[in-house]
């Protein structure tokens, strides 16, 4: 509709009597992310602010794609405003800063030819956008990345329109395809603030301490018996936490394991890819799909979330692992270090780990600071922080641990790693590492 820009300047966006107005005007009511639309992209549903670009499927707006400048000339820049004002020229190399507040609208034109290059349009109260060497470098020699590991091609995934739904893996290798370029780089698509997350964190300081002094209580209609092996950290145990039907409907989901991996080196854009290691020589599995529809993981992921009072939009998805006679998993601890903290999902705070068999020999999970061993027993779980109750981005150093090698039998185990932020998000547009 060409009265939405003027709407959303006088306000109709937010006036709650006219909700009519946000869906016809996404865009301008800034419902969307913040894209642009090329001069060859502009009949494209996105570019238009109309109901079909409304997709309630993914929670909100899809239109979060800049497209690829198709020009390395000299650049006009205008503020929309009812007309379209000069504000500057950006020359190729050259740095062209635009302070810029919610709301304003900027079309770039090829200089020379007057074509429209891209609109811009600014979301949230003061995001200030600088058009400089960096933002044209991001655009420039964006291509789509090979990828190993992965046997469909930009070519064909683009043109069905994996961008929107698969953002995240999308984005880093099929940035040109999906006209994200601008997106590839992590510090661009993965703050908080892109990924128009608010959420606050689940613990403050102190809040931990409090969260297992209640557990007993909250875990009684979920468990047989709740056991505190360790206040200080806090390390507790669960019996029956998981019923015989759960885990068999959750392990017949999960056929197909593989060798255990851990995360290797994130590439430029930040997505790691996990490697074979040594140090973990169990099998692996994630509950994705239509293991994550069952209603038994439903239930289980509920049933940990109400215990550890996190929503569980903070979990990872539910990792089994398989240990043959021999395996292992040697120390180590569940937050990496420090640096989880720069993630939007932040560091692991919990890991609930739920024991899927019982093992005839060896297999327990080891304190090693403690000096404290946890024998499997099928339908447990065992629950353990990863950070310090007075500053929950710090590690708790004393909750290292490791697996020990199962000497008979087989152990079948799970774990579900619990963040202090939104998981899901950021995992959704591949800022987790990708490799977790
Ligand atoms: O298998 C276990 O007992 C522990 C596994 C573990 O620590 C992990 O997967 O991070
Ligand atoms: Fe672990």
């Amino acid at each position: 509709n060409n009265n939405c820009y003027k709407w959303s300047l006088e306000g109709r966006c937010t006036n709650s009597s006219e909700d009519s107005v946000r869906a016809y005007c996404p865009f301008s009511c800034g419902v969307c992310m913040p894209h642009s639309c090329s001069a060859e992209k502009a009949d494209e549903d996105f570019c238009n602010a109309d109901l079909e670009s409304h997709d309630e499927e993914h929670g909100g707006m899809h239109c979060s794609f800049w497209h690829h400048l198709p020009t390395r000339g000299r650049i006009d820049v205008y503020f929309l405003h009812e007309e379209e004002v000069l504000v500057g020229s950006l020359e190729p190399n050259s740095v062209f800063g635009v302070k810029t507040y919610e709301d304003h609208v900027f079309r770039l034109r090829d200089a020379g030819s007057q074509d429209l290059l891209a609109t811009v349009r600014m979301f949230r109260t003061r995001i200030v956008l600088i058009i400089d060497e960096d933002f044209m470098e991001s655009l420039k020699d964006c291509v789509d990345l090979p990828h190993e590991t992965w046997q469909g091609s930009c070519d064909d995934w683009a043109p069905e329109g994996q961008c929107v739904p698969n953002p995240g893996f999308m984005t880093v290798y099929c940035s040109r395809s999906c006209y994200a370029c601008h997106l590839r780089q992590e510090e661009t698509r993965c703050t908080r603030r892109f990924l128009q997350m608010n959420q606050e964190p689940a613990l403050r300081p102190g809040d931990l301490e409090q969260v297992f002094r209640d557990m007993n209580e909250r875990s009684k209609k979920y468990s047989t018996a709740m056991r505190v092996l360790s206040q200080s950290p806090w390390i507790v145990t669960f019996d029956d936490i998981i019923s015989e039907e759960e885990m068999a409907e959750l392990l017949a989901s999960t056929k197909v394991f593989n060798q255990s991996r851990d995360q290797g080196e994130a590439n430029a854009f930040g997505m790691q890819e996990g490697i074979i290691s040594s140090k973990r020589t169990s099998q692996t599995a994630w509950c994705q799909d239509t293991c994550k529809e069952l209603p038994s993981y439903i239930a289980v992921i509920n049933r940990i979330a109400e215990i550890v009072q996190v929503p569980s939009e903070n979990f990872e998805s539910m990792q089994f692992l398989k240990y043959h006679v021999g395996e292992r998993y040697v120390e180590h601890h569940d937050m990496n270090n420090e640096k989880d903290n720069d993630f939007a999902c932040g560091p692991r705070i919990y890991t609930f780990f739920l024991y899927l068999s019982d093992v005839e020999e060896g297999g327990e999970t080891h304190f090693t600071q403690l000096n404290l061993s946890v024998k499997p027993r099928k339908g447990s779980g065992l629950l353990w922080p990863s950070v310090l109750s007075e500053n929950p981005t710090v590690q708790d150093e004393r909750t290292m641990h490791e697996a020990k090698p199962v000497l008979r039998g087989m152990k079948m185990a799970a774990n579900v790693w619990v963040h202090l932020y939104d998981f899901s998000t950021p995992n959704h547009w591949a800022c987790t590492g990708g490799g977790r």
